[in-house]
C-alpha cells in the first residue's frame, strides 16, 4: 500500500482526547477516518451520537469519522496508522496490532513519552515491534492541546519523518482549514521536545500550585528548554527543532494552559495533593509523571545534566516535597547560563 498525498483511509488507534481531536483534523482534511476504541461502548457512542462523551464531551464529530472496537477492521486498507495511546502501553498494544498493519502503511506517533525501562522513544518502539524502516515511521508534535484543536482553533504542528517525501505527503493528509503542519526530518528532536515539555509542565504546575508567579515559571520554562536541548542535541537532534513548534511552541502551550494535564498534575502536587489522589481523580494520562523517570535515566546514561527531570522524578516518587524542589533549584551550584 503506497502512501497517497491527497486522501485515503486512516486508522487512528486510541480514542482518547488527542486521538479523537486529531481524527477531526484528519476528517476535515478529507480522509476517511476509522478510530479504534479500547472500550466497545466508546466506539458505539461515537457512531451513534457523533460524540466521544468520555474524552471530548460537547464536540460533534464530523461524518468522515467512524469508530470500531475491532482493530483488524480499523487497520484494513489504511495507508496511514496513527498511534494515540498512552506511551507506556504502546509496546504491548503493537504486539497485538502489528500483524494487521498493511504492508508499507506509514505509522505515525502522536505520543509524547519515553518508555520506562528500555528508555526508548516511541519511534524506536514502533520500529522494534513492527519491523518498519525509518521511511515508514513519523511523528506529529507541536502546541496542540486537544480541546482547542477539537474546537478548530487555529494551530500549527510538525510532521517529522526521516524520509522528507513521506513527511510531505503526510503534511498534505493532515492540512485542514484550522491545522497547519510543517515538515521536518528531525524525528529525535520532535519526540524529545514533546516528551520533555511534559516534565517541565509538571515543574511549572508545581510552582503555580505553591503560589509562585511569572518570574518562577519563566525561569523554569527557559531552563527547561536548555535542559531539553542539551539532551536532544546529544542524541542527534537539530537544535533549531527545539526552538520550533515541537520544542518551544509546545513548551509554552503546556506551561501556560490550565488545559494541560501535566501542568494541572503539577499544580495539584504543589497544592499538597498526593500522587495517588491525583491519579484517582482523573482517567486521563499525564505522560510526564512517568517520563520524568525515563528522561532522567536517559540523560544520565548519556552523561547529560538534567536537574529538572531529576527533581520532578524525586517529587513524583515522594522523595522530595515541591517546596524542597524549588529550594534545591536555587541552591544548586552556580554556573554560566550557556554551559
Ligand atoms: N490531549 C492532548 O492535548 C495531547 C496529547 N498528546 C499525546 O497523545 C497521547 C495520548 O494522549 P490522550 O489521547 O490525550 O490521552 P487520554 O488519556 O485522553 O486517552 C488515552 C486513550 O488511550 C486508551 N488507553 C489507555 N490505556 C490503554 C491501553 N493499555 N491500551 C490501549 N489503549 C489504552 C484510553 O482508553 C484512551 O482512549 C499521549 O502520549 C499524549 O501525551 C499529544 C498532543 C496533544
Ligand atoms: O501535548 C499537549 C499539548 O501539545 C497536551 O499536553 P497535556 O498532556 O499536558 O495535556
Amino acid at each position: 500500500m503506497t502512501l497517497g498525498s491527497s486522501s485515503g483511509k486512516v486508522a487512528v488507534l486510541g480514542a482518547g482526547s488527542w486521538g479523537t481531536s486529531f481524527s477531526i483534523v484528519l476528517a476535515d482534511a478529507g480522509n476517511d477516518v476509522t478510530v479504534w476504541a479500547r472500550r466497545e461502548e466508546v466506539a458505539e457512542s461515537i457512531n451513534e451520537s457523533r460524540e466521544n462523551v468520555d474524552y471530548l464531551p460537547g464536540v460533534e464529530l464530523p461524518a468522515g469519522i467512524g469508530a470500531t472496537h475491532d482493530v483488524e477492521k480499523a487497520l484494513h486498507g489504511a495507508d496511514v496508522v496513527v498511534l494515540a495511546t498512552p506511551s507506556q502501553t504502546l509496546r504491548a498494544n503493537l504486539a497485538t496490532w502489528a500483524p494487521y498493519v498493511e504492508d508499507d502503511a506509514v505509522l505515525v506517533s502522536l505520543m509524547k513519552g519515553v518508555e520506562l525501562g528500555t528508555l526508548n522513544r516511541m519511534s524506536e518502539v514502533i520500529a522494534q515491534e513492527t519491523g518498519a524502516g525509518p521511511e515508514r515511521i513519523a511523528v506529529i508534535s507541536g502546541p496542540n492541546l486537544a480541546k482547542e484543536i477539537a474546537r478548530r482553533e487555529p494551530a500549527a504542528s510538525v510532521v517529522a519523518c526521516a524520509d522528507e517525501s513521506v513527511a510531505k505527503r503526510l503534511q498534505q493528509r493532515c492540512h485542514s482549514p484550522a491545522f497547519r503542519p510543517y515538515t521536518s526530518v528531525d524525528v529525535v528532536g520532535c519526540e524529545l521536545g514533546g516528551a520533555y515539555k511534559n516534565v517541565i509542565g509538571l515543574a511549572v504546575g508545581m510552582a503555580v500550585g505553591l503560589g509562585f508567579g511569572d518570574n518562577t515559571t519563566a525561569s523554569l520554562i527557559t531552563r527547561g528548554l536548555a535542559e531539553t536541548a542539551r539532551l536532544a542535541t546529544r542524541l542527534g537532534a537539530n537544535p533549531l527543532t527545539l526552538m520550533g513548534l515541537a520544542g518551544l511552541g509546545d513548551l509554552v502551550a503546556t506551561c501556560s494552559s490550565p488545559l494541560s494535564r501535566n501542568r494541572t498534575f503539577g499544580e495539584k502536587l504543589g497544592q499538597g495533593r498526593t500522587v495517588e489522589e491525583i491519579y484517582a481523580s482523573t482517567r486521563q494520562v499525564a505522560e510526564g509523571a512517568k517520563s520524568c523517570s525515563s528522561l532522567r535515566a536517559l540523560a544520565a546514561s548519556h552523561g547529560v545534566d538534567a536537574p529538572i527531570a531529576e527533581h520532578v522524578d524525586d517529587v513524583v516518587a515522594g522523595r522530595l516535597t515541591t517546596q524542597e524542589m524549588m529550594n534545591s533549584f536555587i541552591a544548586r551550584d552556580t554556573k554560566a547560563e550557556t554551559d
